[in-house]
């Protein structure tokens, strides 16, 4: 709603059937299928989901190699000390039994070789050139502070299955196990609509006008499952939200505000004129039962286009974006639904009687902490929060567990 509005009549609309959070989140989630695979170099698959396992392209390591600096040594003890020293890169000579050739961290072991003395084991003994273990007559067993080849894997091994999000972790082992580029499922596309007229994108509040909250917080929530997002704000008349949302390029529209039955709210209105198809409208949920999804009129060019409404009221649509826009973006990206963990509350998490309660909580020690300034309209709980505790119906038993919900993060 904007500031200094001059239509002064609210249009009555009945809500739609409340559908239940778990619901919600099911035909969200079911609302689409994986985006095709695209190949990409290493660097630009992070924070995408593996269209294909990932094998191993070679043994790992791919030769047996050095755990230490020290020598390689061949068979028993004492050894006659080579010359040169064997450093990682390099393809070392065979070493012939008794004799030791220093070895550096990491190096390829010299064919031949059957352990490796560490430097702080051995002791030259500076009359004979010979090299001898310090401390103990027995020489270094086979093997010693050696990684054999194919320790971590052999090629051909699966390493991680598809569906796997890429993090950096995944990229280190990619590159590793021999990748240049990577199998991973296209995100989809995603434009924001900001709607409101009161919105301030800088600066104090003023003249019952406030800073839009959304934009900084939701745009980098959805860059974790998406390719591109582009935001506009648009202005709170009715045309204006028919043009954005009929002609929105996007996979997935996003809307803010306007999912309520106040003067300006022309969301439902807008979706009816262009024959959108309502999946959930309205959600069991405190805060943001009025929160939407629709399926939009294909874009010219054949591509399905969907539409998450998230409400005005800041966390009213963060309820919004874990509960319809996450998990349909997950699903189009080819992410697996995520695992919940339970928690118990510190004290009694709040409730309500017919509806789930989303609660921002802080963890500790696997218990959740419900925070202060959780109303609607409010952030200061979810700043501080770890994530959302989902309480049920009715509530839980202060011995009792809820799930907990983090909130999305880029991998
Ligand atoms: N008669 C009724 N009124 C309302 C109901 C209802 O059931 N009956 N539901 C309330 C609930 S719950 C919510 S949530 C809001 C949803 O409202 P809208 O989605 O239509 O959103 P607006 O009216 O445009 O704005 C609501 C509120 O949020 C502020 N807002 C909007 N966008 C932003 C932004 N980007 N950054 C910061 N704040 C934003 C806006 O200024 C309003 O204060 O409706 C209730 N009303
Ligand atoms: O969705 Mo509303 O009050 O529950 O903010």
């Amino acid at each position: 709603m904007s500031a200094g509005r001059t239509r002064p009549k609210h249009h009555a609309r009945p809500h739609g059937h409340l559908t239940t959070w778990t619901k919600a989140r099911k035909i969200a989630r079911d609302t689409g299928v994986a985006m095709p695979a695209r190949t990409r170099e290493l660097p630009e698959a992070l924070g995408h989901t593996l269209a294909e396992p990932l094998t191993a392209l070679t043994d790992l390591p791919a030769f047996d190699t050095s755990a230490m600096d020290g020598w390689a040594v061949a068979g028993p003890g004492p050894w006659t000390i080579h010359e040169s020293t064997t450093l990682a890169g390099q393809e070392p000579a065979p070493l012939p039994d008794g004799a030791a050739v220093g070895i550096a961290t990491g190096a390829q072991l010299p064919a031949g070789a059957s352990a490796v003395l560490r430097y702080e084991h051995g002791h030259v003994d500076g009359s004979t050139a010979l090299l001898w273990e310090l401390g103990t007559a027995s020489s270094p067993t086979p093997g010693r502070d050696v990684r054999p080849r194919g320790q971590e894997c052999s090629r051909g091994e699966p390493l991680l299955p598809a569906g796997s999000t890429v993090t950096p972790g995944v990229l280190g082992l990619a590159a590793a196990a021999g990748y240049d580029h990577l199998a991973v499922h296209q995100r989809p596309t995603v434009e924001l609509l900001v709607l409101g007229d009161e919105l301030l994108d800088t600066g104090l509040p003023h003249q019952g006008r406030v800073r839009d909250a959304l934009s900084p917080m939701l745009e980098p929530w959805l860059r974790c499952a998406t390719e591109v997002i582009t935001r506009r704000l648009v202005s709170d008349d009715r045309d204006s939200l028919l043009d954005a949302v009929r002609h929105s390029p996007a996979d997935v529209v996003i809307t803010t505000g306007s999912t309520a039955a106040g003067p300006v709210d022309h969301l439902h209105a807008v979706l009816a004129e262009i024959n959108a198809r309502l999946l959930v409208d309205s959600v069991a949920v405190r805060p943001g039962h009025p929160m939407l999804l629709a399926e939009l009129p294909n874009s010219a060019d054949g591509r399905a286009r969907r539409l998450v409404g998230l409400p005005g009221n800041p966390l009213a649509a963060v309820a919004g974006i874990v509960t319809l826009a996450m998990p349909l973006l997950e699903r189009l990206s080819g992410r697996p639904a995520i695992d919940f963990h339970q928690v118990r509350g510190t004290t009694e998490l709040p409730w309500h009687s017919d509806n789930t309660r989303l609660v921002p909580v802080r963890l500790h020690n696997n218990t959740a902490l419900p925070l202060p300034f959780h109303g609607p309209a409010m952030l200061r709980g979810l700043a501080a929060a770890d994530g959302l505790a989902v309480v049920p119906p009715g509530g839980v038993l202060a011995s009792a567990t809820a799930e907990f919900l983090p909130m999305p993060r880029p991998w």
